[in-house]
């Protein structure tokens, strides 16, 4: 398509996705995210985006139609690299640029000034494939994003309901000439975790899995079909389908914050294997029902899956030939780690610990640091990944080696792309399996250290900029000083505060001895917020 014509049929396509008054999108931690009505235009321009990431890099992009763990009426997008990965930092100001275009023609200028300034050919063959998940709100938006696409020239391939975490798969295998169906997806996972699990025993009780009534359910369903035809069949109870309310009273996200047991979970015995997923299934937690009244549950998070990983790893690197076991393992955690998840790392494990802003791209990114790099958040985003080096030493041993053959149906399993909550339920199993542990020895690791978790809303949540991987505040001046005054007074308190990527909100969390100093440092700090940094409303 020639210059002017692109240029033409940006400014006439635009017409139909016109910026809601006052919307101002922000690309955040995750992409764009708002409630799905104000999302139209935001699609259409993220479009012209991804098709024109296409055209420079001359690979398959992708893109997600989701709000992950947020309320069924929002809605986002995450854009996906060539490699899989997630869209590269420096089109971040890019995406900004154009999901802020105040009028038609004002974004196609910016759309040309985008191609000019990445030298990016008018024509030429391109392909965007774009996946939703269950929101009623997908398919349209969907079409909105592909008349963006199409705007560039360039094709659309609309892959319906996928898991976030399949669709940067597939992106990512089409693009290494590899199987990329999502049938391939299911394969290639359950051959590789029958490797992994061959000659051990089965866990002998089922697993009860929280699907958050997302898209989870019929894709965990697919993965159960796939393992059982692989000769490795994982005895599953799956909960919360699809019947309730997309992330209602379920869900990682829930399980994390309120440490309840989800919707539907109340009949399940204590000490069973359960985890739960989000509404995209990027996230994972396993927790149990404890015996004690009130409906309560004993997480394992994020923190404790990256030590399992990582114990998987060693044990397996251990059994290599001596001359291959120089492999660095690296675990990638954010301020957010519980602190005895982050102690028993460095004092049990010997890994070597990253730790980094809030937001998988920045831990995605550290792990590349490492031979293996192990990157989970608390909330249970993260995978593992196995450098390109390491990949290849494997390959040639694996004939000789037992252990360099399973390392590399670990890398199988474990989605290389993105954080990945189906892939990590195999490796999590997995790793039980090949311990033959159950989740009382998993537990018994370390012990968490009470902590808590606030909102807090104020005018600007800009107003607060942080470093030293956001745990610490730099403005507004004196909010760090009270904090700091307010976590002296408590023993072995730690507490921090940064504005989320995803929501308007400032975050805070704190971390003491026992859970009333935990929640009592937490209200504290939140009150700090709100006095200094525009708190909105009454005080925490
Ligand atoms: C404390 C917390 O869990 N924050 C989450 C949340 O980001 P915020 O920027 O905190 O809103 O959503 C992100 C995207 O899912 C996830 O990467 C991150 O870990
Ligand atoms: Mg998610």
């Amino acid at each position: 398509m020639a210059v002017h014509s692109i240029e033409q049929a940006v400014a006439s396509s635009s017409r139909a996705y016109v910026l809601p008054p006052g919307f101002r999108p922000s690309y955040g931690t995750a992409g764009f995210r708002a409630v799905a009505d104000l999302l139209h235009s935001t699609m259409f321009r993220c479009g012209i985006l991804m098709a024109a990431r296409a055209l420079k890099t001359q690979q398959v992009t992708g893109i997600c139609i989701t709000a992950s763990h947020n309320p069924a009426p929002d809605n986002g997008v995450k854009l996906v690299e060539p490699s899989g990965e997630m869209l590269c930092q420096d089109w971040e100001s890019y995406a900004n640029d154009l999901a802020t275009a105040q009028t038609d023609a004002e974004l196609a200028k910016r759309v040309m000034a985008l191609l000019a300034a990445e030298g990016i050919p008018a024509t030429g063959p391109a392909l965007v494939m774009v996946a939703h998940d269950t929101r009623p709100s997908g398919p349209e938006l969907a079409a909105a994003f592909a008349d963006g696409v199409r705007c560039l020239g360039a094709q659309v391939q609309m892959c319906g309901l996928l898991t976030t975490p399949q669709l940067h798969w597939m992106v990512m295998s089409r693009n290494l000439g590899a199987p990329w169906a999502e049938s391939d997806y299911y394969s290639a996972l359950a051959g590789a975790y029958q490797r992994l699990v061959a000659g051990t025993q089965p866990l002998g009780q089922p697993l009860y899995m929280d699907c958050a009534n997302g898209v989870a359910a019929p894709k965990m369903a697919a993965l159960a079909t796939a393992l059982a035809a692989a000769g490795a069949p994982l005895a599953l109870h799956l909960l919360n389908t699809g019947e309730g309310v997309l992330n209602g009273g379920c869900g990682s996200d829930f399980l994390q914050k309120d440490r309840q047991l989800p919707s539907n979970f109340q009949g399940v015995p204590p000490g069973a294997r359960c985890c739960a997923v989000d509404g995209d299934s990027d996230r994972l937690m396993y927790f149990t029902p404890l015996q004690e009244a009130g409906g309560r549950a004993l997480l394992f998070d994020g923190d404790r899956i990256a030590c399992l990983s990582a114990m998987l790893l060693k044990d397996l690197i251990s059994q290599l030939p001596p001359a291959a076991q120089d492999v660095s393992v690296g675990i990638i955690q954010t301020a957010y780690a519980n602190g005895a998840a982050s102690r028993y790392i460095r004092d049990n494990l010997g890994c070597s610990v990253e730790v980094t802003p809030t937001g998988v791209k920045y831990l995605h990114e550290a792990a590349h640091h490492f031979d293996v790099g192990v990157y989970f958040e608390a909330n249970g985003h993260g995978t593992v990944l196995f450098s390109k080096t390491l990949l290849a030493r494997l390959e040639q041993l694996k004939e000789e080696s037992r252990a360099a053959f399973e390392l590399l149906a670990l890398a199988v399993v474990i989605n290389q792309a993105v954080g990945d909550a189906l892939s990590g339920i195999l490796l999590v199993e997995a790793a039980l399996r090949r311990k033959g542990w159950g989740l009382d020895q998993w537990a018994a690791l370390y012990t968490d250290l009470p902590s808590r978790q606030l909102k807090v809303t104020v005018a600007d949540r800009a107003a607060i900029v942080t470093t030293d991987a956001e745990t610490r505040v730099s403005q507004p001046a004196g909010l760090q000083a009270a904090i700091d005054a307010a976590v002296a007074a408590v023993p072995n308190g730690r507490s921090f505060v940064r504005p989320s990527g995803t929501e308007d909100v400032v975050r805070v969390y704190a971390e003491a001895e026992t859970q009333d100093a935990a929640d009592g440092l937490a209200a504290t700090v939140a009150r700090l917020v709100h006095a200094r940094a525009g708190g909105v409303g009454p005080a925490p």
